[in-house]
């Protein structure tokens, strides 16, 4: 292999590089954020979607009186003297079964069968269960027999009981799960608007780098982070665009990125972020018609994840090391996919939890370190992965990460049964 020719300009811009905090590089990331377009789908596919408009109740829920059981309704004024030792006898006028309404009025002295879900008829001021009746057939005519008092209003679910007409039912940026699923149906929302997925172009830097039906070769490895990637993009609400991996080339990485751009509304890379002499993408976000956001984090792993705006779109250009690939994504990435579609908490949600082992690697960066959540006794419990597997360069153990666990920098690594700050891995679709 040819030696390398870089020029010392060229090294010393690497190596100039001001590192920020993680919340300083959220902030502005966030500054830059554009929320994205708005499209209507049917509510069959609208699950796991963001709502992009306010829905307002347009009529009250439930929309009309509505009996609670089957039975009778009655005035509650005709029951008032009836007790076991005096029953009163009410005659049945009409049958509402659901569905149906009654053009009777109950009037004193009459009562009409009505079913769980009907429309109570006008007149009736309460229903009564069909257990607590007795009925007797006479001339013709059906009466039912009753033995206590039924409080006004019993068995009856007025009108705007759960919605006022005109009350806020939900706010943009909010996520389309079951409960929402049927709010929409309740009041017609037959096309809901959402955000559109923002398009999150993928591509993987690195000459080393094989596509997945290669075979293994000395010095090369799979292209693991293009599809780690993917998955993330998924669960955080985005459509994933792969343009899969490219050689460490200063060219063919600006042709893939101007590409990227064009057409998508995001560009996630992977690799050559560091000072190595082939990392292209460190180089790529200093030219003059890109916008560096940042290009050095507090953090490990990752203090190499770069941030940058070109023609108004968010690039990241994470590291290529599967670890820290992971933490930048899910730090910087997730939160811009969400805030794009209004989310109100895009970040990860932070939680307390007892130190199961104690950790005793520091350095001078916040370390998130990747670990699994138990809760004994309804206490959480952060378990951090093994040292060695929990290094930058690891991808095993990113399948085994419920959590990131916090470790600052000011304290001497913590130890067992300490109070830790965990950020929660949303696992599967958003949230
Ligand atoms: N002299 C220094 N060397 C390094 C520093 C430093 O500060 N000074 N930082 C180290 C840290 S920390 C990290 S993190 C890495 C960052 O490296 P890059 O982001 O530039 O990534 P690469 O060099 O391209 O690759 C690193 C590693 O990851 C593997 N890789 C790359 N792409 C993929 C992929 N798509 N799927 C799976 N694995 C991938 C690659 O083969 C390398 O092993 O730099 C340190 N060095
Ligand atoms: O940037 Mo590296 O992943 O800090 O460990
Ligand atoms: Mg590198």
């Amino acid at each position: 292999m040819k030696l390398n020719s870089h020029t010392d300009d060229m090294t010393n811009a690497k190596f100039n590089r001001t590192a920020v905090q993680v919340p300083d590089a959220q902030a502005r990331i966030a500054a830059h954020v554009r929320p994205g377009a708005i499209e209507k789908v049917s509510l069959e596919s609208a699950h796991g979607r963001t709502l992009a408009e306010k829905i307002v109740a347009p009529h009250p829920y439930p929309f009309f009186r509505r009996s609670g059981m089957d039975g009778y309704a009655i005035l509650s004024s005709d029951t008032l003297h009836a007790s076991s030792e005096q029953q009163i006898w009410l005659r049945v006028v009409d049958e509402i079964p659901c569905g149906y309404t009654s053009d009777q009025t109950i009037t004193p002295g009459t009562t009409a069968r009505i079913m769980t879900g009907a429309q109570v008829p006008e007149g009736a001021d309460a229903v009564v269960m069909l257990e607590m009746t007795e009925s007797k057939t006479e001339n013709g005519e059906q009466w039912i027999g009753l033995k206590r008092h039924v409080q006004a209003k019993a068995n009856i679910t007025p009108i705007g009981l759960e919605v006022e007409e005109g009350q806020l039912l939900l706010d943009a940026g909010t996520l389309i799960q079951a409960g929402e699923q049927s709010v929409l149906a309740t009041f017609g929302v037959a096309e809901v608007p959402v955000f559109r997925r923002p398009k999150v172009a993928i591509f993987a830097t690195g000459t080393e780098l094989l596509a997945l039906d290669e075979p293994l070769q000395p010095g090369r490895i799979r292209n693991s982070n293009s599809y780690l990637l993917r998955s993330l993009v998924v669960e955080a609400g985005g459509e994933p665009i792969m343009y899969g991996s490219i050689a460490d080339d200063a060219e063919t990485a600006r042709k893939t990125l101007a590409e990227a751009v064009k057409h998508n509304d995001m560009v996630v890379t992977t690799g050559g972020v560091s000072v190595g002499d082939y990392d292209i993408m460190g180089d790529l976000v200093r030219e003059d018609d890109i916008e560096m956001l940042f290009n050095k984090v507090t953090m490990r792993p990752g203090s190499v994840t770069t941030a940058a705006i070109v023609d108004q779109k968010n690039l990241f250009a994470l590291s290529g090391n599967p670890g820290a690939c992971f933490v930048g994504f899910n730090l910087f990435v997730r939160p811009t996919i969400r805030m794009m579609q209004n989310d109100p908490h895009p970040y990860l949600q932070e939680w307390t939890a007892i130190l199961d082992e104690g950790y005793t690697k520091v350095n001078n960066y916040t370390r998130f370190v990747r670990g699994r959540i138990e809760v004994r006794n309804g206490e959480v419990h952060a378990l951090p992965a093994a040292a060695r597997v929990d290094e930058s360069s690891v991808m095993i153990t990113i399948k085994d990460s419920e959590c990131l666990i916090i470790i600052p920098p000011d304290k001497k690594g913590i130890p067992a049964g300490e109070l830790v700050r965990i950020l929660k891995l949303p696992k599967g679709l958003v949230r």
